[in-house]
């Protein structure tokens, strides 16, 4: 999946600017940035939801996507069970025992003839997880996967994501206000501030001028100064 200079636009806003990205095959990406930053914005166009005013998205031919939302909501005259939103998976891409290996390690089983509706902020993202990679995607896009959770599922999650079995691994994008699992748990980070103003590893991300100026206050990391090539684009 890459981005080329892409730029989203509404009306005369600028949402995101000339933005460059490329995931390759396996990689986890996280996507940190303030609110408003266009963290969304750029998820959509991922996903194909919006086209680029400018700019192009390429995916390989065999590009299947998973996704995780930030929020799911089902209207309360709607009744959806679980086992309901699972069965829209392609029940082609895993096999029994595959499936399987979904079902027990999210703890699904119970939760099956649960309407969506009725369940916890653990449970749901349980089964958005569950349901995205029932799909067996190559390119997973988790959307704040941790919000609501409490700490110790917050842990298991990480876990879980981390050590997907061969079958299931996958390259990720993870956007995610969590600055501490972004610098310790991550490879690479993209900062967005409506263009992408640094990324790199973490150990060189936390050292940048325009990182420490977004999280500086919030991310202690002796400071070193470092001079950088970041174009700041006004909207326009
Ligand atoms: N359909 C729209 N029409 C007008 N403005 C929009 C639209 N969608 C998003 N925006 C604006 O674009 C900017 C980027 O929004 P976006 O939701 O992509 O940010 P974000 O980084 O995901 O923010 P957050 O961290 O708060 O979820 C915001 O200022 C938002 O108000």
């Amino acid at each position: 999946m890459s981005l080329n200079d892409v730029n989203f636009d509404i009306g005369r806003q600028r949402l995101v600017s000339h933005i460059n990205i490329d995931i390759a095959v396996d990689e986890t990406v996280s996507l940190i940035g303030p609110n408003g930053a266009g963290k969304s914005t750029l998820v959509k166009l991922i996903l194909g939801l919006i086209s680029p005013t400018k700019g192009q998205i390429t995916a390989h031919q065999a590009l299947q996507l998973g996704y995780v939302p930030q929020r799911f909501s089902v209207p309360p005259i709607l009744p959806l069970r679980v086992q309901d939103l699972l069965a829209q998976a392609d029940k082609r891409r895993l096999n029994d025992t595959q499936r399987q290996f979904i079902f027990d390690n999210l703890s699904l089983t119970h939760l099956l003839p649960r309407q969506m509706l009725h369940l916890s902020g653990g449970e749901t993202q349980r089964v958005l997880l569950a349901r995205a990679l029932l799909d067996k995607p190559n390119l997973l896009i988790l959307d704040e996967p941790m919000q609501g959770l409490d700490p110790d599922t917050e842990v298991w999650l990480y876990k879980f994501i981390d050590e997907l079995p061969d079958f299931l691994r996958c390259a990720m994008l993870v956007v995610s206000h969590d600055l501490h699992w972004v610098m310790k748990g991550s490879r690479r980070v993209i900062c967005l501030n409506k263009h992408i103003c640094c990324e790199g590893k973490p150990s060189e991300l936390a050292t940048t001028a325009e990182f420490q100026q977004l999280f500086g206050h919030h991310y202690e990391q002796p400071y070193v100064h470092q001079p950088h090539a970041c174009e700041h684009h006004a909207p326009n």
